[in-house]
């Protein structure tokens, strides 16, 4: 294609490549023909990934109608404004607003492309915290059923009574923002204002801003939310900044990483650290905290039952092993999107099955499921398997019958144990009895 003589492929492509917003596009055949550096950026895979092969192949897809280029490529029709926010394969959280086109040559089909708006910084500085508004998070309105989790808002009750400057480590969406708040809320006399600073780099005039701002302010919580995402001369300014206000507000601060490491790194300021470290409260991960998954959910489906007058009131067993061997790069954050994205498909259901779950998400524990869950040929006694004693066996068998009538059943105890020919007592007893093997 040419105009003015000039060759205008190597112009497209450059557009292509130099652009924020991600491109994938697709064939006919499913094929992607073009996915450029944006894109691969916001999904995390290469483009080596992906070129000569079929979209079906890489991201194994059980059904053609959960890809929307796919779904676009066999309806020709356009699907647009749709948000989504996922961890990728380096755990960074992502939320992007995606359109998908069909693209036509004269009159015909030829494939389907994909823009996605990486909207990640919008939704943090904007989105989130307009979403909080009005909610007072106390320690209660914080999960903390493990021992590790309880022993967190321990020490943040000590900081919190001793005032000192606290320093919150841990991966993004375990709950930094509400330990701070809640440690505000928990100084006696409670300090007057919570005040967030999201520490947002491209902002020049940040530290000024703050400044200011504290002249105006009386013995407050100034929570600085990831100081690791300033840049080296404003995490300074900030040092020289909390010299002249120590005394007068309780300060915050949180980073996402081990702040050893990015000292190394030399994305966190010593200086920074040392005025930070005296109170440092690590929050373990959601993967080594397996015991508060459930609970949050329970937390959450009741809030959602009180707001949207809806009949959920769990997971089945098969949604609870999946969620307890997933590894959540976005910890309870990733958790609570999750619920929110199923919570908006839910109409009667009373409990969350695997059919439920979105397909980003089935896609993540395909392989444990495909290596864990019982099929019924595993009953089957074939000549090269070892056998088991009979005990086992008739427990797994039960485990497995068990747990397709309660699938089968959306979980209702009543319709299941009739179907069983069993009192709703003994259905009971028995699945504690699973649980607990
Ligand atoms: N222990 C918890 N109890 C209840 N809700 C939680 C808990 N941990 C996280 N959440 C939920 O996850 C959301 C994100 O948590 P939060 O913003 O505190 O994470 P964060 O560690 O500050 O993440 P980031 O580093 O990305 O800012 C919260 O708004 C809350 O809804």
């Amino acid at each position: 294609m040419t105009k003015n003589n000039v060759d205008l492929t190597v112009f497209y492509n450059f557009i292509t490549d130099n652009n924020a917003i991600g491109i994938h596009a697709i064939n006919t055949l499913g094929q992607t023909i073009i996915y450029n550096d944006k894109m691969k950026k916001i999904e995390g895979l290469n483009l080596d990934d992906m070129s000569d092969r079929s979209i079906l192949d890489v991201f194994r897809f059980s059904n053609a109608e959960e890809s929307t280029l796919l779904r676009v490529l066999q309806s020709g029709n356009e699907v647009l404004n749709i948000k989504q926010t996922y961890w990728n394969q380096n755990g960074q959280e992502i939320t992007t607003i995606n359109d998908t086109y069909p693209v036509i040559e004269d009159g015909h089909l030829v494939g389907a492309i994909e823009f996605s708006r990486d909207i990640t910084t919008l939704e943090k500085l904007v989105h989130q915290p307009l979403q909080r508004y009005g909610e007072s998070i106390t320690f209660d309105s914080i999960t903390a059923v493990s021992t590790a989790m309880r022993r967190v808002l321990q020490i943040a009750n000590k900081a919190a009574i001793a005032r000192l400057p606290v320093l919150l480590i841990g991966e993004s969406g375990t709950g930094k923002d509400l330990v701070a708040e809640g440690i505000h809320h928990a100084t006696e006399p409670e300090l007057n204002d919570f005040i967030t600073v999201y520490c947002n780099r491209a902002d020049p005039q940040i530290i000024t801003k703050l400044n200011e701002q504290l002249q105006h302010l009386e013995k407050s919580t100034i929570f600085c939310e990831r100081i690791e995402y300033l840049t080296m001369l404003q995490q300074q300014e900030l040092v020289d900044l909390l010299a002249d206000y120590s005394g007068e507000h309780l300060f915050i601060a949180s980073v996402g990483n081990d702040p050893i490491d990015l000292i190394a790194e030399q994305q966190l300021l010593k200086e920074l650290y040392y005025f930070f470290a005296a109170m440092s409260i690590t929050i373990p991960p959601l993967r080594e905290r397996l015991d508060d998954i459930s609970p949050f959910i329970q937390s959450h489906l009741a809030r959602y039952r009180r707001v949207f007058g809806n009949q959920l009131k769990g997971v089945t067993n098969e949604v609870e092993q999946l969620f307890n061997h997933y590894d959540w790069p976005g910890n309870l954050k990733e958790l609570e999107v999750l619920l929110d994205e199923m919570g908006t498909m839910i109409s009667t259901e009373e409990y969350i099955t695997y059919d439920l779950l979105p397909h980003h998400f089935k896609l993540k524990v395909q392989e444990y499921r495909e290596n864990t869950t019982f099929h019924a040929e595993d009953f089957v006694i074939q000549a090269e398997q070892e056998l088991m004693p009979l005990d086992h066996y008739l427990r797994e068998a039960e485990a497995y019958y068990l747990n397709k009538v309660l699938d089968k059943y959306g979980h209702n105890i009543t319709r299941a144990a009739e179907a069983l020919g069993m009192s709703r007592q003994n259905l009971q007893y028995r699945i504690r009895k699973m649980k607990s093997t």
